[in-house]
């Protein structure tokens, strides 16, 4: 501890926590609990929240970032219902500041809240010395939300049951991305219900006795496994894609846009309203993200790369 710091400076824990890209999104029919079966494979990349927990007599919450003020602070967020959830699982206080250093478009298709609340749990078990072990920490996980399990564990993952079943997929490379962000966000339970009328307007139905079983595509894990930019651009696939665009139709603007100044590949990010374009290098992607600033048809764009290690503890631990 340095001489001037604050007194509870070496009782805070930091944890960073990455975004998620869906590199396939395949959404099977309704199940009765109002779920979807998911083939969801998840990619983590390089934007992250930061969450800070630091003693405290009850449990607060402050928030910075250029999205703070679309995050709520009082029980609602999905960080303090974390650390509500790990002190019950231990029978004790949630009495913790958390402060959440937002840089994780809101509401935008990119787990941001399901990554604060993955961060959160790491983050107040470290303070705490709970020691939880990764299993019971992925069960909380799921019970927080489907995509939680996923930015705790980070790289690249499928998602099975409604996403929080996973298995770790192997990556061969770092991928090259842009993000555009959209102006305001979209409710992903609206998203999901939008695919739904869309199928039954399709005459197909929309419940599990009307979609095949969502599977994987054996060329986009091939993709994943070799670092193959190219053949993972042929396989991108969301099927909650048209949905979005239902929604929100000035999407498309934005993935010709991408498109036009030479990304390989345009789709929107899960549920969206962020738009993902994988690009084949890191010079190219500050060039698709220049031309998408430039074009009028987002509020902002950001080059990464994936895959990002998961939640992990970066100072305190
Ligand atoms: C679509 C995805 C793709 O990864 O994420 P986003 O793009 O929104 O970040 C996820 O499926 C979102 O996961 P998450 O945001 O954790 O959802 P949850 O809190 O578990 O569920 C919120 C609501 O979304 C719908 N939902 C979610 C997951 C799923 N497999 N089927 C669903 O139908 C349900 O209406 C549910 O009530
Ligand atoms: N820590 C949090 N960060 C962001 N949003 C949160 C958080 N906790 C709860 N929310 C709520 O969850 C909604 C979805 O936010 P987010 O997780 O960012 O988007 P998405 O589900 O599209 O990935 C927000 O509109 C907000 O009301």
């Amino acid at each position: 501890m340095t001489r001037n710091a604050p007194d509870n400076a070496r009782e805070s824990v930091t944890v960073r926590v990455p975004a998620k890209v869906n590199v396939q999104l395949a959404v099977g029919g309704r199940r009765p609990d109002g779920f979807h079966d998911l083939a969801n494979v998840f990619l983590a990349v390089g934007l992250h929240d930061e969450v800070t927990v630091t003693p405290a007599d009850t449990l607060t919450l402050t928030c910075t970032g250029p999205d703070a003020d679309q995050v709520p602070l009082d029980e609602s967020n999905l960080a303090a219902r974390a650390a509500l959830a790990l002190a019950a699982r231990h029978g004790r206080e949630a009495n913790v500041h958390l402060h959440i250093a937002k840089d994780i478009p809101v509401a935008g298709g990119m787990a941001g809240g399901s990554a604060d609340a993955a961060a959160a749990l790491l983050a107040c078990d470290t303070l705490w010395g709970t020691g939880t072990s990764r299993d019971e920490l992925l069960t909380l996980c799921a019970e927080l939300g489907s995509d939680v399990p996923f930015s705790l564990v980070g790289g690249a993952a499928l998602g099975r049951g409604r996403g929080e079943l996973l298995e770790p997929l192997a990556v061969g490379g770092t991928f090259h991305w842009v993000f555009a962000v959209a102006d305001g966000g979209l409710s992903t339970p609206a998203v999901y219900k939008e695919c739904d009328r869309l199928r039954d307007a399709s005459g197909r139905g929309a419940t599990t006795a009307d979609i095949p079983d969502p599977e994987p595509s054996p060329a986009l894990l091939d993709a994943l496994r070799t670092g193959d930019a190219t053949a993972l651009a042929a396989a991108l696939e969301n099927d909650l894609q048209a949905a979005a665009l239902s929604l929100r139709p000035s999407l498309a603007a934005t993935l010709a846009a991408g498109t036009d100044a030479g990304a390989l590949a345009a789709l929107v990010s899960g549920s969206g309203p962020t738009t993902a374009f994988l690009v084949s290098d890191a010079e190219a992607a500050e060039r698709v993200a220049a031309a998408l600033r430039a074009s009028g048809t987002c509020r902002t764009a950001r080059a990464t790369a994936g895959p990002a290690p998961g939640a992990t503890v970066v100072t305190g631990g």
